[in-house]
Order: C-alpha cells, then sequence, then structure tokens
C-alpha cells in the first residue's frame, strides 16, 4: 500500500545522512527478513559523498546479500569525474562488503542505446522478470530543474511507458549521454527516498512539493504506487515550504 509522502526535515546535512544511512540498513534488515537479497539503487550527484560518509559509519553493515543498480548513469569511462559508478567506487563501494558482481553497473564503452539495453538486460537477469523490476529502494537526487535521475523537465522520455531503462543524448546538463530508469521502474519501488539539500534547491522544491504553473516537473512524477515516499531535506532546502513537515529529534528513525 502507498503509504503517504513523508517530507522530514533535517538541521544539517550530516543529521540527514545519519537518518538516511540508518533508513537504507533498517530497509535492507527488512528485505532480508523475508528475501533472498536487497535491491538498492543509487543516483549521482551531491548524494554520492553524503551516502558514503555515513553508510559505512553505521555498526555491523552486512552488505553480502545487497544488489546494487543505478538510478541513472552518464556515458563516460568510469576514470571520469562525472562518473556515478566512478564515483562510488572511490568513495563508498571499498568502505562495504558488497560483493562485485552484485554491482550492476553500465557497459560505457557501448554506443548509448545499446548501453540502455545491455543494463536493461542486466537489471533482467539479476531480477529474473522480463517485466519492470521491482527494487526494495531507491535513492534519488533533484536538481535545481526538478530533474530526477536522468528525466528532464518536458522530455519525452517522461511519456515511457514500456522500456525500463532508456538512452538520453541530448541531457541538457552535461554529459549529454546518459542511461536512465523510467517512471514506470521508480514507481514500482517498494521505498523511494529523494535526497536534497542547500538553499539553491528551496524554490523547485516548493514547485515540486506543493505545486506550481505548468506541466508538472520530473520529481512530482515520481509517486511509487505501491511503496513508500520520503522527501529527506535541510532546512535551507525547506525554507520555502509551507505544507506540513517532520522535524525529528536527534537519533529518531524513520
Ligand atoms: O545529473 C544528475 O543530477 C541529479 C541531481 O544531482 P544533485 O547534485 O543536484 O543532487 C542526480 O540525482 C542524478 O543522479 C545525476 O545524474
Amino acid at each position: 500500500m502507498m503509504s503517504g509522502r513523508r517530507v522530514v526535515v533535517f538541521p544539517s546535512v550530516a543529521e540527514l545522512g545519519c537518518t538516511l544511512a540508518q533508513l537504507v540498513s533498517s530497509r535492507a534488515e527488512k528485505a532480508l527478513s523475508t528475501g533472498a537479497s536487497f535491491s538498492l539503487g543509487l543516483s549521482g550527484g551531491s548524494l554520492v559523498s553524503i551516502l558514503s560518509k555515513e553508510l559505512p559509519a553505521v555498526p555491523n553493515l552486512d552488505c553480502s546479500r545487497w544488489l546494487v543498480g543505478f538510478c541513472d548513469e552518464r556515458l563516460v569511462p568510469f576514470t571520469d569525474p562525472e562518473s556515478t559508478y566512478g564515483l562510488y567506487m572511490n568513495q563508498l563501494f571499498g568502505k562495504i562488503n558488497i560483493p562485485e558482481e552484485r554491482i550492476l553497473a553500465i557497459d560505457p564503452c557501448l554506443p548509448v542505446q545499446e548501453c540502455a539495453e545491455d543494463y536493461a538486460g542486466k537489471l533482467s537477469k539479476a531480477f529474473n522478470t522480463e517485466q519492470i523490476p521491482v527494487f526494495d529502494m531507491l535513492l534519488l537526487g533533484m536538481g535545481p530543474d526538478g530533474h530526477t535521475c536522468s528525466l528532464f523537465p518536458d522530455h519525452p522520455l517522461l511519456q515511457e511507458s514500456q522500456r525500463t531503462v532508456a538512452p538520453i543524448s541530448d541531457s541538457p546538463k552535461p554529459p549529454p549521454q546518459r542511461v536512465t530508469m523510467t517512471l514506470p521502474t521508480v514507481n514500482a519501488a517498494r521505498c523511494v527516498v529523494f535526497v536534497s539539500t542547500g538553499g539553491s534547491k528551496a524554490p523547485i522544491l516548493k514547485q515540486v512539493l506543493e505545486g506550481g504553473e505548468g506541466p508538472a516537473l520530473p520529481a512530482a512524477l515520481v509517486a511509487p504506487g505501491q511503496g513508500e515516499l520520503f522527501w529527506l531535506v535541510d532546512e535551507p532546502a525547506a525554507a520555502s515550504l509551507t505544507a506540513p513537515v517532520e522535524r525529528p529529534g536527534p537519533g529518531a528513525k524513520l
């Protein structure tokens, strides 16, 4: 059942990061108590450093049965500073014990169309389904234009209803070639968590969460039909919100 959206505001990025890590750990525990693995989709951008700092600090975190994918990825070599996989390799994967074969990455040597098909095939094999894979948890960011994954405002990919993953060659944010989960995949997840921090996100956060003129922005189209939806934000990002939010005390669990 859709449990309703929870907007949770933190005094600092450090406190947000700590709660995010606890949330990932608790949903992993839940998934592993009933199933063989915990599937987690990662995004890039500012999320990388927040997660990489706080997740390894969770006591007794056992990631041996995690299955990690990417909500979107830039089509650049893993050594390029724009590569999300490369950043997580350098900042996180060396600190937690996810088996290498359980990290599903794109093949950046392929042309973008084939790369998306190849990555969709990897998801299909790992989830053992030709249908939309159901991730236990997806961690998303939101750009200052309201994009999430590599789904940008007014882009035709917002209408995609069949494919799990799609290529994009005209990303308005560089690099232009990327591979992204589509909205049906995002909205099929059991738990979706947005992380948005900093005052530069305040106007768009208000528009996404409280509505505004024009067509709905990509981040506003994320509404998991059967899952939980969290927005974890810091005070500067939340500065313009007027709708009710939660402000948990230190150490509170979600
Ligand atoms: O380009 C991207 O941007 C979004 C948002 O990043 P942020 O730095 O503003 O948090 C990110 O979620 C996505 O994965 C990335 O490819």
